[in-house]
């Protein structure tokens, strides 16, 4: 079994160390031995610790996929572009294909699952999701008779780490980056983690797969954590919560039949639930369904070592199909649920309101609230004078209508400023 590996960076370079030190494991796991035949880079003179002769490395990718020997592509280049093209060259030439690249999978699955169809070859991406934790495989296999209705997840370890030290030691935003970089744990342009685009990439893989429809990154809802404050940190620790980026794909079945919503945003979750406890660049998937309940997957969601132990299980199945001529099953999307816009999500909110310390204040804010219906759970004042906040939890509410409520809410003469608003998950 000949395998091509494009891209020798944090990932590939371990999937490559890895193939190499367990050739003779890998071996007899899939019943016939693993060449690595070629590795496509992009500086072929650069240090690398890995024993491999030089003649393995080539600055050709798309020669690479074009040879006839080749079994196996491993695309751990990232990004669209050349990627898509190589991948679709690969499976057209007959190979089979493993890849850990959210970004293309969500912003053009539909074209590599149906050059894998008409291949009849297996396009495997347990990488791209949550890094080492089993998610996707589950949710392809194991639930596949089960009727899924929420998934929610913290799927990115950088945003997970940089709130974890904001948490926990106070630390600033751009020391702990730098941290998570030089760790392995950010995307190459870090932007694609913190402003969330990597977490709605997966959300939008997780909720095609839990709701067999096809959902892209343009149908998600994506805030990242540029904007959270340390005051939002505490504000949340006050009410016996933690910040954290989460993505929520929910399966919403209403009158008119069912539709999906998808959503990455940072939250507030009381401090007992589960995903308060995710700590570092560790991830956890929350899965709900009909039958099975409440499912919980946790592990290390990036680095190179945890990710190519999700590579590498892909790589022994894909093999294994090809020694038998078959493939696994590809994309499901034949429910086909409409994707709903934001504001018709519902969740409940908190929001931080800088107020003039004086009478009639707070009926005038709970007229706002009650003008669109949304109904306050708590309400507290902090500070006196110039420095009042009135700190308000509402019930859960549609998107549209809180969005109302706070434009009103900064059209009051006796409101400063709505200096928060932030949406709490997994409250009772
Ligand atoms: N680092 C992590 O924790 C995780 C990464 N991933 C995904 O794995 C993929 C790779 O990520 P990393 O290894 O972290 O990135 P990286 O930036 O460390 O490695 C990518 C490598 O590909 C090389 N490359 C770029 N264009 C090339 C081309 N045309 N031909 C040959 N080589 C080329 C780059 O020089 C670089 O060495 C991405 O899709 C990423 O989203 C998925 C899960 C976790
Ligand atoms: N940059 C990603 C890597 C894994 O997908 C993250 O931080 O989670
Ligand atoms: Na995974």
């Amino acid at each position: 079994m000949r395998v091509a590996l494009l891209g020798c960076g944090v990932v590939g370079s371990e999937v490559a160390r890895l193939l190499t030190r367990d050739a003779s494991e890998l071996a007899r796991r899939v019943g016939a031995p693993l060449e690595l035949a070629g590795i496509a880079v992009r500086r072929p003179g650069r240090e690398r610790d890995l024993d491999l002769p030089a003649e393995l490395f080539t600055t050709d990718a798309h020669a690479l996929v074009a040879r006839e020997d080749i079994d196996l592509v491993i695309e751990v280049i990232g990004g669209i572009e050349p990627a898509r093209e190589l991948i679709v060259t690969a499976l057209e030439n007959g190979a089979s294909v493993v890849t850990a690249n959210k970004a293309l999978l969500a912003e053009d699955g539909g074209e590599l699952f149906a050059a894998a169809a008409k291949a009849e070859r297996d396009l495997a991406f347990e990488a791209a999701v949550a890094g080492a934790i089993p998610i996707v495989r589950p949710l392809v296999e194991s639930l596949a008779g089960d009727t899924v209705h929420r998934v929610l997840g913290i799927v990115n370890g950088t945003t997970n780490f940089i709130l974890d030290a904001m948490t926990t030691h106070g630390s600033g935003f751009e020391e702990v980056l730098e941290e998570a970089q030089r760790l392995g744990y950010a995307e190459a342009d870090p932007t694609a983690d913190i402003e969330g685009f990597d977490a709605a990439s997966k959300a939008a893989i997780l909720a095609s797969l839990a709701f067999h429809s096809r959902v892209t990154i343009g149908d998600v809802h994506r805030e990242g954590i540029v904007e959270v404050t340390a005051a939002d940190v505490r504000s949340a620790a006050e009410m016996g919560c933690v910040v954290k980026l989460l993505a929520i794909c929910e399966r919403i079945d209403g009158p008119d039949g069912a539709a999906v919503s998808a959503r990455v945003h940072p939250a507030m979750i009381p401090l007992d639930h589960p995903l308060a406890s995710v700590r570092g660049a560790f991830n956890a998937v929350f899965v709900e369904s009909e039958s099975a309940g409440q499912l919980m997957f946790y592990g290390p969601g990036a680095g190179g070592a945890p990710t190519a132990s999700a590579v590498l299980g892909d790589v022994v199945s894909v093999a294994r199909n090809r020694l038998k001529g078959v493939w696994g099953p590809g994309e499901s999307t034949h429910a086909q649920l409409e994707v709903l816009e934001i504001g018709r999500a519902t969740t409940r909110y908190h929001v931080q309101i800088d107020v003039d310390d004086r009478a009639g204040v707070l009926a005038a804010v709970a007229a706002a609230f009650a003008e669109y219906d949304v109904s306050i759970k708590t309400v507290r004042q902090e500070g006196h004078g110039s420095d009042a906040q009135l700190v308000i939890v509402t019930h859960e509410a549609a998107d549209a209508d809180l969005a109302a409520v706070v434009a009103g809410l900064r059209d009051l003469d006796m409101v400063r400023d709505v200096s928060s608003v932030m949406r709490v998950e997994g409250m009772l």
